[in-house]
């Protein structure tokens, strides 16, 4: 029998976006490099190696994002512990949408989300790295 999906993904980033701020390519491009920003990358290992990255962003796989917030969990992670504004990103701002509702929701503060992600970056000449794929 077929699930019913009764609260689908758009209706997740209409709610998100309703609560977080967007930050336009452009201002995010204003944004780099300040020392009172984290750019956070949310997206796969994968898609680091192939598009490369903003160089500075902290890299947090979206599966590990509450975790590394949360200092009360064993996953914690400093970078998330600081008083900065975090600038979320994905490839194209939905994952980032989503990211960013959960965090402010939990309770870090200030955070918006990067408009159009590390497509909009590259479309603009937004700085960026290659990176090297992890040796096993
Ligand atoms: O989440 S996404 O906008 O990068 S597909």
């Amino acid at each position: 029998m077929p699930q019913t999906i009764t609260r689908g993904y758009k209706t997740l980033l209409d709610e998100a976006n309703a609560k977080i701020r967007t930050v336009p390519v452009t201002e995010a491009m204003s944004l780099h490099g300040r020392e009172d920003v984290v750019f956070v990358d949310l997206r796969d290992p994968r898609e680091l190696e192939r598009e490369g990255r903003i160089p500075g962003a902290v890299h947090c796989p979206r599966g590990m994002l509450e975790f590394w917030i949360d200092p009360e969990s064993p996953y914690h992670k400093p970078a998330f512990a600081q008083d900065k504004t975090y600038l979320f990103f994905c490839a194209a701002g939905w994952r980032s949408a989503l990211s960013a509702a959960t965090a402010q929701d939990m309770g870090l503060k200030p955070v918006a989300h990067m408009e159009g992600g590390f497509t909009a970056w590259k479309k603009v000449g937004g700085a960026i790295e290659s990176t090297e794929p992890k040796k096993t």
